[in-house]
């Protein structure tokens, strides 16, 4: 993609694609897979032992860059804490636990291309030659017509997922033809201990907002993470930001016991989209979903909450959580399926909601 100045605050992409010449875009909605491990038997663990184990963070940060290039991004920055390495990457962010990868990429990035690659790594690397469980989602593109092929559909994308795993299950929640999200899992019961995550997935985002997440606003990545209350959203993390050229922003924050968020932004006007997730246990997520929602002032968003039978949030997916206000919950979807229970909603402000002034 070229970089030219439509005039607005921000300097945004162009198209270079013939057929949709002079068209100015970034896809800021993400590709996110997340993979669990297992050594099939403890004597097949191997690396450097972490905690009696072989772990995920034994792997070289030069293996993780070569890994990175089939997917189309490299590595900004990284920070680390006592069980998770996190890293800030061009399209988005990868966090590395001892026995379980999240990778999530915006873009035209080929994220799939990494999951055979990593499959070996860790079996290779670090003896795990078990797949536990194993998570692929995204949102609809935008513009699916400007991924790389295999992305352009979901069929395509489980498909080459298929050829890598045996009993893959797909599904489809909200409206085929408008907003919806994608997710390809596993058809088995295997993580045992609590595990939840929640995704907050904003559209259509209030432009004075989004207007500050530029260079020429003149703020410091920490100095917008602090005054936009980023981070107070779950304070008490270590935590990586970044600030594009000439705009968009991305941070990753990690907390204690395993605990992490992640926020990243494309505030063009044409495309605007903020993503916002985590990990954190909770029975109910009304104020942490009111919390980010309040910074980002979206006109709609879906959230998905996924969590395992020993999670506390396990029950929440499959009833209504309470009001976010001022927003109108319009599509509302719970799934059992064998060892997560799913919920997805979409939200949308009402025309008569005004949006509350910028401090
Ligand atoms: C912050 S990144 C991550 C996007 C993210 N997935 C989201 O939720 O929007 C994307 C934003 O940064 C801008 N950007 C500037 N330089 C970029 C680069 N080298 N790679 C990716 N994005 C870049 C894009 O135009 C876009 O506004």
């Amino acid at each position: 993609m070229k970089n030219i100045e439509p005039g607005s605050h921000c300097t945004i992409s162009v198209v270079e694609d013939p057929l949709h010449e002079g068209e100015y875009f970034f896809e800021g909605t993400e590709k996110l897979l997340e993979i669990w491990f297992s050594p099939s038997s403890p004597s097949s663990a191997s690396g450097s032992v972490q905690g009696g184990r072989a772990s995920l963070r034994d792997i070289n940060r030069s293996e993780w860059e070569l890994l990175l290039k089939n997917v189309n991004c490299e590595i900004l920055s990284s920070r680390h804490s006592t069980t998770m390495d996190a890293y800030l990457l061009s399209e988005s962010s990868m966090f590395v636990s001892k026995d379980r990868i999240i990778l999530k990429t915006c873009g035209k990035t080929t994220l799939l291309e990494a999951v055979k690659p990593l499959l070996g790594l860790a079996k290779e690397q670090c003896g795990f030659d078990n797949i536990v469980d194993v998570f692929y989602s995204h949102k609809n593109y935008l513009r699916p017509d400007l991924q790389p092929e295999t992305y352009r559909h979901f069929d395509q994308e489980v498909a080459m997922l298929d050829t890598l795993f045996e009993d893959g299950a797909a599904y489809v929640l909200g409206k085929l033809n408008k907003d919806c999200w994608y997710i390809y899992t596993l058809d088995r019961f295997n993580i045992t201990e609590p595990d939840q995550t929640l995704e907050i997935m904003m559209m259509d985002v209030n432009q004075d907002v989004m207007n500050m997440f530029t260079q020429s606003y003149g703020l410091t990545a920490s100095q917008l993470t602090e005054k936009t209350g980023i981070l107070d959203i779950l304070p008490g993390a270590i935590i990586d930001d970044w600030l594009f050229e000439p705009c968009g922003y991305s941070m990753n924050a990690l907390l204690p016991n395993g605990r992490y968020f992640t926020i990243h932004i494309t505030p063009e006007d044409e495309f605007s989209y903020v993503s916002f997730e985590t990990n954190v246990p909770r029975d109910s997520y009304n104020d942490l979903i009111t919390k980010v929602t309040d910074i980002f002032q979206p006109n709609k968003f879906i959230v998905t909450l996924m969590a395992n039978e020993a999670s506390p949030a396990y029950k929440l997916c499959l009833k209504m959580d309470g009001p976010v206000k001022p927003f109108r919950r319009t599509e509302h979807q719970a799934c059992e399926m064998k060892n997560y229970n799913l919920n997805y909603a979409l939200y949308e402000r009402p025309p008569t909601s005004k949006l509350i002034p910028y401090k």
